[in-house]
Order: structure tokens, then C-alpha cells, then sequence
């Protein structure tokens, strides 16, 4: 079985995803095979740098995270321009990941991808675990976590579906706004209920 577990930024996913990965099972990460494809001296990075400009590269040679981020949230155009590059390589990678996993035995694999309902990747995975928050939360824990201004975090979460629409897609739906042991809890039940099935 594959799991696909999303929700909006903040919502908890990596939380969730942590203690799935402490439960055993294999996580194949967007977000950090989206690092993966443009490390320094990829094909991906060149083209991010004949798009967007010297400035997102830092003197280093690295992506300039920060500053290609302050772009693409600001702009959908810029942000479409972006996926456009990044996300055909972050798919296959994934995919890559996701064979790997299945070569090696495993019968259930996490998927943990945060644009899983914008990406339309729905059909990639068995089971759809949405980790939802309220807007109050979710907004509060982006800018405690990242540092972001008011203006910064929102930019952010409009970038994204609803988390209410992301809800009505799921095959479960983990309501991460209280304690770490209820969204552990709901998790348990959840895998419970799709073992048996
Ligand atoms: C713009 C970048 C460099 C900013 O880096 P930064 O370190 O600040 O953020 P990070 O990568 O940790 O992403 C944090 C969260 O932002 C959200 N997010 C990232 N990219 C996008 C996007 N293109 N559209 C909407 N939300 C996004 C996701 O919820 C993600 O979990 C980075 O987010 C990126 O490379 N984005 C494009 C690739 C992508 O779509 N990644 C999402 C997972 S496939
Ligand atoms: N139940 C909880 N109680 C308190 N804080 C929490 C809870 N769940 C998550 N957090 C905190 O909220 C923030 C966002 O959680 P997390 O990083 O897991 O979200 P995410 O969905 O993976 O975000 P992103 O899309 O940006 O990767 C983190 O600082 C995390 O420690």
C-alpha cells in the first residue's frame, strides 16, 4: 500500500511523518528530494539560474533558498515557472525512491507530498492522509517556526489549496491542533483500520 500523506505548510506533516518513519515505515520526502534535485552542479539548478537570475544563487554556488522562496510566493506566475522546472525531476526521483523501497521488500510506503491535491497526484497513491490544523493554528506555527512577518506566512499559505478542500479529498483526516499524543492516537487508528481492510 502507498500512503500519501499531505496537508498545507504547517499542518503537521513532518510531525506525522516522524512518527511513522519511529513506527518503521519508509518515507519517500518531496521536500527533501526537492533539495536533492538542484544541489550545486545539476542540470535543474542551471536552469533555475538562467530563469530567475544570479540572484537566487548564493556566492557559494548553492540555491539561495530565501531569496528564490521571497519570488515564487509572491507570484503565481513566477511560482508556475518554477514548477514547471523543479517538478518533473521531483517526481522522477520519487518514483525512483518508491521502486527502490518496493525492490527491497517493503509493502507499505509513506509518500509524504505537500502538493499532492495541487500537483493532481492523486492516482500516485493507494490512500490519501490529510494532517489538518485551523487557519488560526496553521498560521500561528509558520511564523513561530520560520520566523515569517504576518505578511510572509500568509503569502505562504495562499499558495496552497485549502486545508477544508484537501479534508474532502482524504481517504482519513488527522485534526493535528491539540497535543502530539491525540495526533499519535488518530495515526495508530488510522493504520489500524487500513491493515484490516
Ligand atoms: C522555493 C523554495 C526554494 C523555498 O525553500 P524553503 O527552504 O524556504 O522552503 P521548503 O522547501 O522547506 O518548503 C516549505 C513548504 O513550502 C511549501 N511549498 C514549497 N514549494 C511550493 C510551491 N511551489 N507551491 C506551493 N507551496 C510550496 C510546501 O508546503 C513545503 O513543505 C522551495 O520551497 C522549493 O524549491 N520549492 C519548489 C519545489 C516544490 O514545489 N516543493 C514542494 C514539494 S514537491
Ligand atoms: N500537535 C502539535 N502541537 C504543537 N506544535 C506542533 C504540533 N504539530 C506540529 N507542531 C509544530 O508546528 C510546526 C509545523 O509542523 P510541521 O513542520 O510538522 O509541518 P509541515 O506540514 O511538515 O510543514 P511544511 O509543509 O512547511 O514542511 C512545527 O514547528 C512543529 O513543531
Amino acid at each position: 500500500m502507498i500512503i500519501g500523506l499531505t496537508g498545507s505548510i504547517a499542518s503537521g506533516k513532518s510531525t506525522v511523518s516522524n512518527m511513522l518513519k519511529e513506527l518503521g515505515y519508509p518515507i519517500v520526502d518531496a521536500d527533501l528530494v526537492a533539495r536533492v534535485v538542484v544541489e550545486k552542479g545539476t542540470k535543474t539548478l542551471e536552469t533555475i539560474r538562467e530563469a530567475f537570475g544570479e540572484e537566487v544563487i548564493s556566492e557559494d554556488g548553492t540555491l539561495n533558498r530565501e531569496e528564490l522562496g521571497n519570488i515564487i510566493f509572491s507570484s503565481p506566475q513566477k511560482r508556475k515557472q518554477l514548477n514547471d522546472i523543479m517538478h518533473p525531476a521531483i517526481r522522477e526521483e520519487m518514483l525512483r525512491q518508491k521502486h527502490f523501497l518496493l525492490e527491497k521488500g517493503y509493502d507499505t510506503i509513506v509518500m509524504d507530498i505537500p502538493l499532492l491535491f495541487e500537483s493532481k497526484l492523486q492516482s500516485y497513491v493507494d490512500k490519501i492522509l490529510v494532517v489538518t490544523v485551523t487557519e488560526e493554528t496553521q498560521l500561528n506555527r509558520l511564523m513561530a517556526r520560520n520566523n515569517y512577518s504576518l505578511e510572509e506566512a500568509t503569502a505562504r499559505i495562499q499558495s496552497q489549496l485549502p486545508l477544508s478542500i484537501k479534508e474532502q479529498g482524504a481517504d482519513a483526516v488527522i485534526y493535528n491542533n491539540g497535543t502530539l499524543e491525540y495526533t499519535k492516537e488518530q495515526l495508530q487508528k488510522i493504520l489500524s483500520l487500513w491493515k484490516k481492510e
